[in-house]
């Protein structure tokens, strides 16, 4: 690997999680939330509360993921409002995960892909949560295009809500996995594909498995050795849908390592006032408890 090479985004992570530690603040202006902040449940106050939220996590936290959904609602004015938030979180040198959750057939998928991770793009931002129920081989193209681009995809394998499992948990005909475990073997596979893969701290491709579970429940052997880059993975569900920082280790594992802490109504009900000490406080607790 020369010293030329671009970096991938799992270099990237890697550097993020040394320099600023495994927080990522999630940025969801959920009406009541905006109402708690006094600013309007509008494109404008969807604005303004993401662009505290940054500048909050400015120096407390190096990963931030808004929640697509909650400037959606707003139609273009929202899609402004987000580029903006997504663009000054960039700048300000924070790794942005959009969580938008796509997934479609393949040559739809290429423009989801295009839409988040192509540079240059209005939504250009640095990793994308992508949903595989059409088969991972649908999201073919995005991973492409996120190694090409030094971007990341986190594949959504088992999700933190509690409708999800009995789906997760069905067994894929060829090879007997649950579909949760199939999604992180495919996607540790690929990470084991790359160029250089041995050299690789982290992959570029990651997987979403919530912090609420019992990862065994769902066919994961969180103790197997891995082999290759280690793959991150995007863990929600800590703070308000109850899993602990401290437990991080006994829910992942040898995961661990790779384990992005995610949170967003936790920090976020601190209000306006009290955000930045939220993040800073949390930070800490991520980097002492984690194990
Ligand atoms: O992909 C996600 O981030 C995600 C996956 C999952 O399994 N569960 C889950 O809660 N999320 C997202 O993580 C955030 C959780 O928010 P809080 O429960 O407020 O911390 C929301 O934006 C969810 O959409």
């Amino acid at each position: 690997m020369s010293q030329a090479e671009p970096l991938t985004f799992g270099d990237k992570l890697g550097a993020v999680f040394d320099r600023s530690g495994h927080l990522c603040v999630g940025i969801d202006p959920h009406a009541w939330m905006l109402d708690r902040w006094g600013l309007d449940d509008s494109a404008d106050g969807a604005r303004e509360f993401g662009l505290r939220v940054v500048e909050a996590a400015w120096n407390r936290a190096g990963i931030v993921k808004p929640q697509v959904s909650f400037f959606e609602r707003f139609g273009s004015a929202g899609y402004q409002a987000l580029e903006r938030v997504i663009a000054e979180a960039r700048a300000a040198g924070i790794l942005v995960i959009a969580d938008a959750k796509r997934g479609d057939i393949g040559s739809t998928q290429q423009a989801y892909g295009e839409a988040w991770l192509r540079p240059g793009s209005p939504l250009e931002s640095d990793a994308v949560t992508l949903s595989p129920y059409l088969g991972l081989g649908s999201l073919q193209s995005s991973l492409e295009l996120a190694e090409a681009a030094g971007k990341g995809v986190f594949v959504l394998a088992a999700t933190s809500n509690p409708e999800a499992a009995g789906l997760q948990t069905a067994r894929v005909v060829e090879s007997e996995r649950t579909v949760a475990a199939s999604m992180l073997a495919g996607v540790s596979a690929w990470n084991n594909a790359q160029k250089d893969s041995a050299e690789r701290r982290f992959g570029s491709i990651g997987v979403v498995l919530g912090a609420t579970l019992d990862l065994s429940d769902f066919g994961i052997g969180i103790d197997e050795e891995q082999h290759g880059p280690s793959v991150p993975v995007l863990a929600p569900g800590f703070g308000h849908q109850g899993a602990e920082v401290s437990e991080t280790r006994r829910v992942y594992g040898a995961l661990t390592p790779g384990v992005i802490v995610s949170e967003s109504r936790g920090l976020l009900g601190a209000g306006p006032d009290g955000i930045a000490d939220a993040i800073a406080r949390r930070a800490e607790e991520v980097e002492a408890k984690r194990g």
